[in-house]
């Protein structure tokens, strides 16, 4: 994945970097230093303070921000999956989410159910039923007709479309979960530096961060930078096959205020399969913008992070307002709110939580790829595991970074 002449390069800045701790170091600042307090970051540092780690987390930006993934109110939390290996990582997600529920004594989590709707034929319609049912996640499968608009109404399901519904689901409250997780992380100790960006990352035994605002040394390194992914692992020699896309967090007002509020208990749903372009379209009933419902399409325009306004595009809100039209009669079918959310894409879509191919008390945690608040409890947990040179409690080969080997971004 790292070409031989910037290899070298590394090799020379960790001796470089060893060479001045052991003159200038007597002891460690920190047991481990987490770079971005987003979901993944915050949640690691949580269970490395629960560890009883003397733990650092860094933030470019001032708390609270909305400039990367993890803000806003409100996200999907759900067993229905494709693969089996997200099902069994939500199991205890759902435990931790409950304890956390508990330490900080904030509501998290609201049971809304999530509709799996799309072509009954359709292969991702039938992996989705099939994987809920071979994990027995409680489900009610709904005809089309009386039976689906008695449950669910105000949705139009077409000739050929089926309709199953995950119980288990329902909408993680985001920006309270943020603020949740970082203040525990607070009260056991831990030390949050906000307004301090990144700057240099010298790896080596001992690993050494430069901020804007000082320079720190821990054991070990956990970088879950989301869409800025890429500009950290640039100072370790690392690049993956990442993409952020800028998503329009689009609301759509109710023609009967109400009609579609989590409290008459309209779920959380998803249309799967090929027919809007290739993407899933998604949504939340009305909750936080009273009489707004929040659909969005599952994917974007590609963006710099630190450029994302420029990016402008909007044919993404066409597709979604003739998905409104069709499905949901019940919406105005202009956007009422648009706002802005950034993914960062693996070419699977599936996580990368793997130790740096290079140093292996660097720890990497990307590529979330749209989907991954709902995992923060667990993706903190084997993060913190491998920083603390553990046996990960969960498989990771699925996310490992191996598999794009033949993948990679170009060289450094
Ligand atoms: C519109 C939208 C809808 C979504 N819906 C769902 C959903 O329903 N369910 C679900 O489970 N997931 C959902 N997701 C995905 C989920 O929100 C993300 O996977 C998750 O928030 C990623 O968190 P993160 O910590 O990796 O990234 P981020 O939240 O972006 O955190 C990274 C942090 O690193 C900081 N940082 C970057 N560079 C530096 C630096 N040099 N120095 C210091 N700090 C730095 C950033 O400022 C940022 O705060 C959605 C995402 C979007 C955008
Ligand atoms: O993670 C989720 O649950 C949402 C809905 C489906 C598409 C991805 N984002």
């Amino acid at each position: 994945m790292r070409s031989l002449s910037h290899r070298c390069a590394v090799q020379e800045k960790e001796l470089e970097g060893e060479d001045k701790i052991s003159t200038s170091m007597t002891s460690l600042d920190f047991d481990c230093i987490v770079i971005g307090a987003g979901i993944q970051g915050s949640f690691t540092a949580y269970h490395l303070a629960k560890n009883k780690k003397k733990t650092l987390l860094l933030e470019q930006f001032l708390l609270p921000h909305s400039r990367g993934s993890s803000h806003g109110q409100t996200r999907i939390i759900r067993k229905a999956y494709e693969q089996d290996f997200y099902v069994h990582m939500m199991e205890e997600c759902l435990q931790l989410w409950t304890l956390l529920e508990a330490e900080t004594n904030t509501k998290l989590y609201r049971r809304t159910g999530l509709l799996v709707m799309g072509p009954e034929r359709g292969q991702s319609f039938k992996l989705f039923k099939d994987t809920l049912k071979r994990n027995n996640v409680p489900t009610v499968s709904l005809e089309r007709g009386e039976e689906f608009s008695r449950h669910i109404p105000h949705v139009t399901l077409r000739n050929g479309e089926g309709a199953i519904v995950d119980t288990t689901a329902g909408v993680l409250y985001a920006d309270r979960a943020l603020r949740a997780v970082q203040g525990y992380f607070q009260s056991l100790g831990g030390v949050i530096k906000d307004g301090e960006k990144v700057e240099d990352i010298t790896p080596g035994s001992v690993v050494t961060v430069t901020t804007s605002a000082g320079v720190y040394r821990a054991k070990s390194l956990v970088i879950t930078t989301g869409p800025w992914a890429n500009a950290l692992l640039s100072h370790t020699g690392l690049q993956l096959p990442l993409t952020v896309l800028k998503i329009n967090v689009c609301y759509w007002r109710e023609k009967v205020p109400g009609s579609y509020a989590a409290r008459k208990r309209f779920p959380c749903f998803v249309h799967v399969g090929e027919e809007w372009f290739g993407h899933h379209i998604y949504g939340l009933p009305s909750n936080e913008y009273p009489g707004l419902v929040k659909i969005c399409y599952h994917t974007g325009s590609e963006t710099d992070p630190d450029k994302r306004d420029r990016q402008t595009d909007r044919s993404d809100i066409d597709i979604l307002s003739q998905f409104v039209s069709r499905c949901l009669p019940g919406l105005d079918p202009e956007p009422a709110v648009v706002e802005t959310c950034l993914y960062t894409v693996t070419p699977d879509h599936h996580f990368v939580l793997d130790r740096h191919p290079s140093h292996s008390n660097i720890i990497i945690g990307a590529g979330f790829s749209g989907h991954g608040f709902k995992f923060g409890p667990v993706v903190g947990k084997v993060l913190c595991e491998l920083s603390l040179g553990q046996l990960p409690s969960h498989d990771l080969s699925p996310f490992k970074i191996q598999r794009f080997q033949n993948r990679s971004k170009p060289r450094l």
